[in-house]
């Protein structure tokens, strides 16, 4: 297969999705008399995150639904960010509702997510959700590894039988998305930083998801020829011009390429589906929130 037909390009899945999420937001306003709404919180001024929370606001608005964007100052108590989420949990208007991570040290990421309505989790970050997903019950799924999936099985079709390895075991990538494997019946390894014989482990694999945030460190001698790679790294690095930085994986591109199957890039692969997905969560939360049924063959 020519490099190019291989690059599995996370951008256009996203665009398409983003139209399908606009579709059936419409759809939903007729029905419900009103837009589905999605809440944002952002605390502090961290770059990248401000970044994201923009683009979260602008894609919620052009998909037809209502963005409620709240900017706390860095210094905001864990009390004040408590009372904003139940605030935010008693809103009818307010369908899902996200906090941009992280927050600043000063504040109990896990005491936070565990105040948001399990209804409301569009980032299945939740307990609940994470249990839902674990025993295989409708819940919120986190946004990165859905879409992870979304793309495998676009590629892929059936994933059934196939040797999957996830490096990372976070709680918002890793261990969701070996659930997910899981539940499409691959055989899944997880690895991580104490993993033995790491290269070894992901050459056995059909599937590979790296999801460590250590630039570039799977090699192409890494990886089964034909094996699907879903880089999941977002890293910045030193450019080529002083003063300058690039955007890099966990996989080393260039280096893969020859020997994957298929591989999202980076810039460009899995970072754009974060953003539809969580779309399609909160158009997902209105449904149900409004008792309105959803066609989710749709999405
Ligand atoms: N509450 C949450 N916080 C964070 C999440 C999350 O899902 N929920 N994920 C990340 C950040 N994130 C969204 O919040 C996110 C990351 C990356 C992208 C993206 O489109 N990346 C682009 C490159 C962007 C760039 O140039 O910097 C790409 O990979 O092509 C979107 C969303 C942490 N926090």
């Amino acid at each position: 297969m020519a490099d190019a037909d291989k690059r599995i390009d996370g951008k256009a899945f996203a665009e398409s999705l983003r139209a399908q999420v606009g579709d059936a937001a419409a759809a939903f306003e007729k029905l419900a008399g009103r837009k589905a709404g999605l809440a944002v919180v952002l605390v502090g001024e961290d770059p990248a995150s401000q970044v994201y929370v923009r683009s979260k606001g602008k894609q919620t608005l052009a998909s037809g639904m209502e963005s409620f964007e709240h900017k706390l100052p860095a210094d905001t108590s864990e009390a004040e960010l408590l009372a904003m989420v139940a605030r935010l949990n008693a809103d009818p208007a307010v369908d899902g509702i996200l906090v941009q991570l992280p927050l600043p040290d000063h504040i109990d990421e896990q005491k936070v997510i565990a105040a948001i309505s399990p209804d409301k989790d569009v980032d299945g970050f939740h307990v609940t959700n994470a249990g839902r997903l674990a025993v295989g019950q409708p819940g919120f799924v986190p946004c990165t590894p859905l879409g992870c999936l979304m793309l495998l099985k676009d590629r892929l079709g059936s994933l059934s039988g196939l040797d999957a390895v996830v490096i990372g075991r976070s709680n918002i990538v890793g261990k969701p998305m070996a659930q997910l494997l899981l539940a499409e019946s691959c055989t899944v390894t997880v690895a991580h930083s104490r993993t033995k014989d790491l290269a070894d482990v992901v050459r056995r694999a059909d599937i590979v998801v790296a999801a460590v945030g250590r630039p570039e460190m799977v090699k192409g001698g890494w990886i089964k020829p034909g094996a699907t790679v879903i880089d999941v790294g977002i890293n910045r690095v030193p450019g080529a011009e002083e003063g300058k930085t690039r955007l890099v994986g966990d996989v080393d591109y260039a280096d893969a390429l020859p020997v994957a199957g298929a591989i999202t890039p980076v810039p460009g692969g899995v970072g754009p589906m974060t953003i539809a997905v969580l779309l399609r969560n909160t158009l997902v939360a209105a449904h149900r929130n409004a008792g309105i049924a959803l066609d989710q063959t749709a999405l």
